[in-house]
């Protein structure tokens, strides 16, 4: 084996976030980059290697990686913690320049030992602890694919999300590493996962929706046309040409078919061109061609860009099996196989069993498995052939290895890819975008609070200045708060939509939950301005409230804040429910005791002092309290009898309102339940398992 010529006159020192792969990297002099490039380095194009080659390649990926020293490499990617930046230069950048993809910094993955248990309550016997992992050891390599395979519930999905750090560290045993490097959360933001669900927004295209993960997930400082280009790269790299411009759809929107929808997302998962790649069951759901193609894009994306990619897999063709370098055999949380698609036969043979020629190796191996568990010595033979082969490996292993540098920092706090300013650009035009391919909805409420308004226009029309007047007043007052505040549940479920969109985003770290919660009030602000300007121009004054200037924009006003704090607490609510059903349930529930509590059936003096709090908490007491000063404050003279609008006022109890003090508490309301809403989003709606 030849020695990379490295020049001592480029080595690097090995802390920082420019763009540096890790601790160990050195800068290849350029003269001598395809000597040993080919040779050692690059292993993309060796699925083949045997186990002793991959060895001492494996080992020396570990030690060195290369950098180019190029200007777009400098302050683009975020710092990752020990284990450094995303990718120096992106695989995607090189192509688009044209550059030799050798010099990509790439991650090698072993895990040692992982056991994984849970407990579960058994009504026979009580909790008990059950092994969904057992002591699995395996490797996944740079520029190449490792797939997952076994029966239906072996562990697959399982032992993916162990890797991907989709599961507590702290319930985990054994080891994940990376380049010999335990992995923590800063290993998250480096790689991508694409889950089973495609959890898209349907209604934007499919360029699109790469864009908008493109300027999520790529350094703020890069040009809108390089992340542009980007976005083309991938597209023409997915095959997703024909089709870029259509939305993605879903089961109720037509939209691109299922396997470009697949694409799409695995597309905008890895935008950023993240090293390693995580995808559970990327072909489900797909025909043949289909899964073909999304395997073969991988392939390529694996070997061009020398990323790790581990997957999962059902049955995979003999076509697809192609795609695959290494396989991890699981059954019952147990590794039966793990190595090169090839061995795979020769190692059923050191069973005793003869493969029959022309089948598929993965279905043999499933039906063997299968044929065992239903035997009486279950799956003990299989297990234990595998076990005396690791245990042959790890003993060259240690031969071979060197002990690794446990000395990397890690920083506490990974940085995202991009400011917060520019995320709540980005989420809010994608808000904007969503909310003008949907029009309808917002038509439709808008449309309600006219006829609402119309209606109760003609109900209350010109109503007078007498006790009866005065009733239709209050009795006005409150239906528009009901309306506006109950009428408001609708907006659950946007969120409870997104919900899906917004783990699968922020699990890879795309984004803030701040600038998500940010973004989503941001962009709904001017269309419930419209809807307070839509409700209140008819209704003021086919009622015949005060006319005055002054009092209508009040109330105009009062309206709007009444929309913006019932959309707060509704957001809020949606974030603690699992539906719809369950959110409707309670955020009607809950409003119906704010509205009893309003003051308007009962005086606020008349309220048991045990319920008082509830009173205050109200959505409805203080725009109904300012609502009527606003009216009965504005007229002066007697309203019937010797009734005048002070005695009016402190009948409803009314009378002290100071109207900054209720217009800070309405403001406190739309800002507190936001601020809920985000502590909800932020510590507890995330996908990791205990
Ligand atoms: N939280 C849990 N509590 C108890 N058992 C669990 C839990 N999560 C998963 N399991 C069980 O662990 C086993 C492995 O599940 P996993 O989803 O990893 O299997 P899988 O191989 O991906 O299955 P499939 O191919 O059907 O998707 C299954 O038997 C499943 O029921």
């Amino acid at each position: 084996m030849e020695t990379p010529v490295l020049d001592p006159g480029f080595e690097r020192s090995h802390s920082g976030n420019d763009g540096r792969y890790n601790k160990n990297s050195f800068m290849v002099n350029p003269s001598t980059r395809s000597n040993f490039g080919s040779k050692q380095l690059d292993f993309s194009d060796h699925g083949d290697l045997d186990g002793a080659q991959m060895k001492s390649s494996g080992s020396l990926s570990r030690r060195i990686s290369f950098k180019l020293s190029l200007d777009l490499s400098q302050s683009r990617r975020p710092s990752l913690g020990k284990f450094g930046s995303v990718n120096s230069v992106s695989a995607l950048d090189m192509i688009a320049c044209g550059l030799d993809l050798k010099h990509i910094p790439y991650y090698d993955l072993s895990v040692r030992n992982l056991t994984y248990k849970v407990t579960v309550k058994t009504q026979a016997t009580g909790p008990v602890r059950k092994t969904l992992l057992n002591n699995i050891s395996a490797k996944a390599f740079h520029g190449q694919i490792l797939a997952v395979v076994g029966p239906s519930g072996s562990g697959k999905t399982t032992f993916l999300d162990a890797l991907a750090g989709r599961i507590s560290l702290r319930s985990l045993e054994g080891a994940v590493y990376a380049n010999g490097e335990t992995i923590d959360e800063s290993f998250k933001r480096l790689s991508g996962y694409v889950m089973q669900d495609d959890a898209l927004f349907p209604m934007l295209t499919v360029r699109e929706t790469l864009l908008f993960s493109a300027r999520l997930r790529l350094p703020g400082n890069m040009a809108y046309e390089e992340k542009q280009m980007r976005v083309e790269n991938m597209i023409n790299q997915l095959g997703l040409k024909r089709c870029a411009d259509t939305r993605v759809g879903n089961e109720k929107i037509r939209g691109v078919s299922g396997g470009e929808r697949r694409r799409a997302s695995i597309g905008s998962d890895l935008i950023h061109d993240p090293p390693v790649l995580f995808l559970d069951e990327p072909t489900s759901g797909l025909d043949s061609t289909s899964a073909l193609n999304v395997m073969e894009n991988l392939q390529t994306m694996a070997k061009s860009g020398k990323r790790t990619v581990v997957l999962t897999i059902h049955q995979p063709s003999y076509r697809i099996l192609e795609t695959i370098n290494r396989v991890l055999v699981l059954a019952r949380g147990n590794v039966i196989y793990h190595g090169y698609n090839d061995g795979l036969k020769q190692h059923f043979e050191t069973l005793g069993r003869t493969m029959p020629e022309f089948v598929n190796v993965i279905e043999y191996a499933l039906d063997t498995i299968e044929e065992y568990q239903k035997s009486p010595e279950s799956l003990e033979p299989l297990v234990n052939i595998q076990l005396a082969n690791k245990k042959a490996e790890d003993m060259e292993q240690s031969i071979t290895e060197t002990p690794e540098d446990e000395s990397f920092q890690i920083d506490p706090h990974p940085q995202y890819a991009t400011s917060a300013l520019s995320e709540i650009c980005v989420l809010s035009s994608r808000n904007l975008r969503n909310i003008t391919r949907t029009p309808e909805l917002f038509i439709s409420r808008a449309g309600m609070m006219l006829v609402v308004a119309l209606t109760l226009g003609t109900l209350f029309l010109r109503v007078k200045m007498n006790q009866e007047g005065v009733r239709q007043r209050t009795s006005f007052i409150s239906f528009t708060l009901a309306l506006l505040i109950f009428t408001s549940v609708e907006a659950m479920g946007t969120f409870l939509q997104e919900r899906q969109i917004f783990i699968r985003e922020t699990s890879r770290g795309a984004y803030r939950a701040s600038t998500y919660v940010i973004s989503g009030a941001l962009v709904i602000v001017p269309f419930l301005m419209i809807l307070a300007v839509i409700y209140s121009s008819v209704a003021y004054f086919m009622v015949g409230f005060v006319a005055e200037a002054g009092a209508f924009f009040f109330f105009t006003f009062i309206v709007f804040l009444v929309l913006l704090a019932a959309n707060s607490f509704v957001s809020f609510v949606s974030g603690i429910v699992p539906n719809f059903i369950v959110g409707n349930s309670l955020c009607s529930a809950v409003i119906s005791y704010f509205f009893l509590f309003s003051g308007f059936f009962i005086d606020r003096d008349n309220i048991p002092k045990y319920w008082i709090w509830l009173h205050y908490l109200s959505l409805f007491k203080y725009p109904y309290e300012s609502l009527l000063t606003n009216e009965f404050g504005h007229i002066n003279g007697f309203w019937y009898g010797n009734v005048d609008s002070n005695t009016l006022l402190s009948e409803f109890s009314a009378g002290k309102v100071h109207q900054w003090l209720n217009i800070l508490v309405m403001v406190i309301f739309f800002v507190g339940y936001r601020f809920l809403f985000w502590i909800i989003l932020k510590y507890f709606t995330k996908s990791i398992r205990k």
